[in-house]
């Protein structure tokens, strides 16, 4: 991984969050870049599946990167699962897709799987419960380039999967998905918080709030709620998430983002 922004700094308690955030800041590209996160302080609670919801820009990505460890932190503290997030300790700990694919896509999907679970020290049992999980054991032997944007997002997750990590952070995993795939994806992630695993989940597709324990809505790279659907709703008197997150945007003028500061 590379980018890493985090070093030392205690750790955090066996029973507190699966990540903690303080005043977390990111400039992108370079000293005169973006200021993608302004000010994050944030939890995501061991075992809750937890959304990051905002419009395309908000700093959803950046803040996932860095629970990652793959984001250089321009100020701020993170720390994951007890630890500074980054730390070399932490990558079997963790389960992480990206927007991008990152299978292969001549290779068959067992074929991925098998290797992939071979970098992370999986054990050799976990590519059949992987497949089961996502509902691919029919597609096992077929090449991951012959196959569905759908299906190819769920060979990700899958690999995502092996070595059953503590905490798995999904970046926009619905995207281009239609409605179907989307619940079921979602009915998955349900599943994968029942047995215990903690997900970090970005959309920015605000009815997917409905199926979140707690919500992160993120705007011009600041958390402007951090609560559950049912809190939010009442703080707004508001019906669903899309009107609750205009009348915080109303309430809260815009942070003029622009050139780094
Ligand atoms: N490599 C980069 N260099 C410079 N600025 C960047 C870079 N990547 C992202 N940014 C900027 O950082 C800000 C946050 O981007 P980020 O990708 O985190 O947002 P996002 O909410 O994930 O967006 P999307 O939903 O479109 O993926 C944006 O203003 C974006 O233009």
């Amino acid at each position: 991984m590379a980018e890493t922004g985090q070093r030392g700094g205690p750790g955090l308690t066996a029973s507190g969050p699966a990540v903690r955030a303080t005043d977390l800041r990111v400039v992108r590209g370079g000293r005169r870049g973006t200021l993608a996160l302004d000010g994050v302080s944030l939890t995501v609670p061991t075992g809750a599946l937890v959304g990051v919801l905002g419009p395309s820009g908000s700093g959803k990505s950046t803040l996932l990167r860095a629970v990652v460890g793959v984001q250089m932190i321009t100020s701020g503290s993170i720390e994951v699962l007890g630890r500074p997030a980054g730390s070399a300790d932490l990558r079997r700990r963790l389960g992480y897709v990206t927007q991008a694919p990152s299978v292969y896509g001549d290779l068959t999907v067992v074929r991925n799987l098998r290797y992939l679970g071979a970098v992370v020290g999986a054990p050799a049992s976990d590519v059949s419960r992987v497949l089961a999980e996502v509902d691919l054991v029919d597609c096992a032997d077929r090449r991951v380039d012959t196959l569905s944007g759908g299906q190819r997002s769920r060979v990700s997750l899958a690999a995502a999967l092996l070595g059953t990590p503590e905490l798995l952070v999904l970046d926009e995993p619905t995207v281009g998905l239609d409605p179907v795939l989307r619940r079921d994806l979602w009915d998955l992630f349900g599943r994968l918080r029942e047995r215990g695993t903690t997900l970090l989940v970005s959309s920015h597709v605000m009815d997917e709030a409905t199926r979140c324990d707690r919500l992160l809505l993120l705007r011009d790279g600041r958390v402007i709620a951090d609560d559950t659907l049912p809190g939010l709703l009442a703080r707004t008197g508001t019906s669903d998430a899309d009107a609750a997150f205009l009348a915080l945007v109303e309430d809260e003028p815009a942070a003029g983002r622009g050139g780094a500061r």
